[in-house]
């Protein structure tokens, strides 16, 4: 059998070893030539925005398996009950029997208060939960897309971050539980590719805000527009310089569709390079949302990156993608969403 070896450190992999083979099913002249599509933590913000977009294929079935602690059955609410959809209870921590084609593996806690909250747990679902995944993938022959994360990087000292860098993370600090925890699915993904064939793709995710986003979430976007619709202060954590770079959620699920479907195992960075420091970010939304609004300033948490921005020269190259929704734009399309949740209506002008 080929067997084609890989090149360097830093992704770009061709498989060492030819995939498992796929279910016999598949050859059955009575097999249904529909994809069945597994997407854990398809509860959550993401991954809800990521069915509705795989539902609109009418030869998708999809099964989202979440144990509903970040995320709501209500996000789904519009497909349960159709033939094509199915939701289960399941945590990822523990061993999945599906047969499946292709696997988006979002299932983590992702907003620092709710991953620091049960740090163990959090780490237990990056590790376990990414080996559970791989195992069913082999079983089944499906390709896995692994949803990593830009805090790989940790607290970058390259900048803006390119795939090939590799980061400045620390490994015992109070953000390690995901951080690490990502570092080490990803190294999973590779093994299980270098080792055993599977095809993967790993998207590393900058921050992504959007509709849907949980009300007290604690991640700036959702906080700032809630505190905004409240008209409550906005409060940015110090120094307020620290930078971050803000993908609209329909614009990612576009991205993780794509890699999921092209040829490029990845590392990709997927994220919008538009930066804003807090203080620029806070002072978009009191001006687009309450202009009565003050700001100000909170304490911060350990570790907190002080500056974050993709290059996404590679997705734009091997996927040929990258994002349409300017920030501002976004904002807007997020305020609707959280003053109907909030039940909060815009205040008409005299
Ligand atoms: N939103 C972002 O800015 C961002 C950035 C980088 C990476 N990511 C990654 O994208 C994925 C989705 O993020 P999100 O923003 O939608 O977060 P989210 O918290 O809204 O969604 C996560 C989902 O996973 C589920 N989950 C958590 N632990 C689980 C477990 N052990 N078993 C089964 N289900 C479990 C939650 O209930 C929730 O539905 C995560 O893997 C996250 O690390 C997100
Ligand atoms: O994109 C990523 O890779 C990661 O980004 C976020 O982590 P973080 O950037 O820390 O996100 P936030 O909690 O939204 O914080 C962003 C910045 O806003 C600040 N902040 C947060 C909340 C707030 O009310 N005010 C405020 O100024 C924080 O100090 C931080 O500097 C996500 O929550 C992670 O899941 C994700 O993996």
């Amino acid at each position: 059998m080929a067997q084609k070896e890989t090149n360097g450190s830093n992704g770009e992999h061709t498989t060492s070893r030819p995939p498992p083979t796929p279910s016999p099913l598949r050859f059955s002249k009575f097999f249904q030539a529909n994809l069945r599509i597994l997407v854990t933590g398809g509860a959550g913000f993401i991954g809800s925005h990521l069915v509705d977009k795989l539902m609109e294929n009418e030869k998708h079935e999809v099964i989202v398996a979440d144990n509903f602690f970040t995320g709501s059955k209500d996000n789904l609410k519009k497909w349960i009950g159709h033939p094509r959809f199915e939701l289960i209870r399941h945590d990822v921590t523990e061993p999945l029997l599906v047969e499946v084609d292709q696997i988006y593996h979002l299932a983590c806690p992702a907003s620092p208060i709710f991953y620091k909250h049960n740090p163990v747990k959090t780490i237990k679902t990056n590790v376990i939960g990414t080996l559970n995944m791989l195992g069913l993938a082999k079983r089944v022959g499906a390709r896995i897309l692994l949803t990593s994360t830009s805090e790989v990087y940790g607290d970058p000292l390259e900048h803006p971050q390119t795939e090939a860098y590799w980061g400045n993370v620390n490994p015992i600090g109070v953000r390690s539980c995901y951080d690490e925890g990502k570092r080490v699915a990803e190294t999973l993904m590779f093994d299980y590719h270098r080792q055993h064939g599977i095809e993967i793709r790993i998207a590393r995710i900058f921050n992504t805000y959007g509709p849907r986003m949980n009300i007290d979430d604690g991640r700036v976007v959702s906080n700032f527009i809630a505190q905004a619709v409240r008209g409550e202060a906005l409060t940015v954590q110090k120094p307020g310089t620290q930078t971050r770079s803000f993908c609209y959620v329909a614009d990612m699920v576009d991205g993780l569709i794509k890699l999921m479907n092209g040829n490029n195992t990845g590392p990709i960075n997927l994220g919008n390079p538009g930066e804003f420091t807090m203080l620029e970010l806070a002072e978009n939304v009191k001006e687009l949302i309450n202009p009565e609004v003050t700001v100000t300033m909170t304490e911060n948490t350990p570790d907190d990156p002080r500056q974050r921005k993709p290059d996404i020269t590679k997705a734009k190259e091997v996927l040929g993608w990258e994002p349409k929704v300017v920030l501002r734009d976004g904002l807007v399309l997020m305020e609707d969403d959280f003053r109907e949740r909030l039940a909060v209506p815009k205040k008409t002008k005299a």
